[in-house]
């Protein structure tokens, strides 16, 4: 029989990104160390990825990161701390504190000052907050975030200027419109980070790269060259059942495994870039595809140096675009003190559709787009050609498809508990499937560990599947917001703020 020929192992790992190499280090601190870790890439760290762009005065490539790049809801003393936050600071990861009120404002014209429209989406926002609370608590039909906000009265239609704003502070972070998302999900995703821990976000610019922290996590439990941990092996197909996973790569190579844990993301799912046998059933299917993966591009630029144009002392320039809602609206500098002084790098990003149009574009027909915006914004003569020009095309990659999900309104916590329940001795973890934290590293560092905890309680002869629900209903029950549907803080965080 072809099995016999497969490799055998207690625990595949399939992926090793962070839910990969958490789940690993779970079963490692619980002493089984008969597992293997199947990755698509050369290296690990998933969506935590940089590359060299540009370089420095001595003519040094300097680093960037192509994903995530902030370390989100820091923690307080004596408080609840974010996970990555402190793994940042056990691993010296460099990095400093976003400051969101550093940001000047913009239109085709060049400087305009709207600033004020951020304290009016600010005070819209609190009536969001609290109609999202009272859906949640009371048991009410979810709705879109855009519904909320007219609740808010925040009405932009065709002001430009307040869809710039809008979308630096709702797309930038889920990258997809309020129209697509969730009212209730979107704000618990924000209070669970951001509430729970801090409100501050700390940018990255540590010249190791920010998976810094994840390869020295690594190194705790796997040994150098650990014959373990297989890179550039493409998984192709996964056979799964109550007895057991085999899992197949694109070298022919065959693994079989007592358990498997999928940390795919659910662009892969959603793109089925993996057959999996059975079929999925209905309730999974479902729970896949009702989700959003989104893309969120940075587009890096660097000037010469000494012809720096815009303000060194400020973080963020907005633009807002008389046409295009979300045209290359958020400049960030990196030429600006705590993050890469003297290195003439700006950053602009887009989400969702203009995302989509990127990609498809050439990299020149992009750059001369930013061009002219950078020019309408800072005067034609003052904007010089850049030295260094360079964007990733996230929604392309066979490895990721997207960059991260997004809860899409109308969907339940019962749904998301499908996308993240287990089928037979396969197991299900990654960004996606964290209820609270989805499209936060955070989230991918539980969910590896919860779904590594499942694995041990298994092998340790206490298994207890995942719920699933089928046939699903409207809405979640207040008393099914518990642990076993991944809801595990409180969705109101008062701490201090
Ligand atoms: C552009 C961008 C910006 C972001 N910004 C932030 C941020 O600022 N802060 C933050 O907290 N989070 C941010 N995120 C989200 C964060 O990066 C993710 O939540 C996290 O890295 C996901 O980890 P994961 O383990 O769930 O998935 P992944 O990192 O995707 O890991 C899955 C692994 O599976 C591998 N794989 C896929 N298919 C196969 C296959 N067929 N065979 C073998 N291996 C395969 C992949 O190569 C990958 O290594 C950002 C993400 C992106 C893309």
């Amino acid at each position: 029989s072809p099995a016999k020929k497969c490799e055998k192992t207690s625990v595949a790992i399939l992926g090793g990104g962070v839910a990969g190499i958490t789940a690993a280090q779970t079963l490692s601190n619980s002493s089984i160390h008969d597992f293997i870790i199947l990755e698509y890439n050369s290296d690990i760290g998933g969506r935590m990825r940089h590359t060299t762009f540009g370089q420095d005065a001595n003519g040094k490539p300097l680093t960037v990161e192509l994903g995530a790049n902030w370390i989100q809801g820091l923690g307080t003393n004596g408080g609840p701390q974010n996970p990555i936050w402190l793994l940042a600071q056990k691993y010296g990861v460099n990095n400093t504190y976003s400051d969101y009120s550093s940001i000047l404002t913009y239109d085709e014209t060049g400087y305009v000052n709207y600033s004020s429209l951020f304290d009016d989406y600010e005070n819209a926002y609190s009536v969001t907050e609290e109609l999202a609370g009272t859906i949640l608590s009371e048991n009410l039909q979810d709705r879109n975030a855009r519904a909320g906000f007219t609740r808010g009265d925040w009405r932009p239609k065709k002001d430009m200027k307040m869809q710039a704003v809008e979308w630096w502070e709702w797309d930038w972070e889920y990258a997809y419109e309020p129209e697509v998302s969730s009212l209730v999900f979107g704000i618990v995703n924000f209070n669970t980070t951001f509430y729970q821990w801090s409100d501050e976000n700390n940018f990255v610019v540590d010249q190791r790269g920010f998976n810094t922290w994840l390869k020295g996590e690594a190194s705790t439990f796997l040994k150098k060259n650990d014959t373990r941990l297989r890179l550039n092996t493409t998984v192709t197909n996964v056979t799964y059942s109550d007895t057991g996973v085999t899992i197949t790569d694109s070298q022919g190579g065959c693994y079989q495994a007592d358990y498997a844990i999928c940390t795919f993301s659910l662009g892969v799912l959603q793109n089925e870039a993996v057959s999996f046998q059975p079929e999925f059933p209905e309730w999974k299917q479902d729970g896949i595809d009702n989700f959003d993966m989104g893309t969120y591009t940075k587009i890096f630029l660097q000037f010469p140096p000494d012809k720096v144009f815009w303000p060194k002392d400020t973080q963020y320039f907005l633009y807002a675009d008389p046409v295009e809602r979300g045209f290359y609206p958020v400049f960030q500098s990196l030429d600006t003190p705590g993050f890469l002084e003297g290195s003439g790098i700006i950053f602009v990003t887009v989400v969702h559709d203009q995302s989509y149009r990127v990609e498809a574009q050439t990299d020149e027909e992009t750059k001369n787009q930013v061009l002219a915006v950078l020019r309408d914004m800072f005067g034609a003569d003052k904007v010089p050609d850049p030295i260094a020009f360079m964007y990733p095309r996230w929604s392309l990659e066979p490895w990721s498809y997207g960059s991260y999900s997004n809860w899409p309104y109308g969907v339940t916590l019962e749904m998301h508990q499908n996308l993240r329940a287990n089928l037979g001795r396969l197991y299900f973890a990654g960004e996606a499937t964290s209820a609270e934290y989805f499209g936060f590293l955070q989230g991918a560092w539980y969910e590896g560990q919860s779904a590594a905890e499942q694995v041990v309680t298994c092998l340790n002869g206490h298994c207890a599947q995942e719920v699933h629900y089928s046939p699903l209903y409207g809405s979640t029950p207040p008393n099914q917001y518990d642990e076993q549907n991944g809801w595990t803080v409180t969705s109101f965080q008062t701490n201090g703020f």
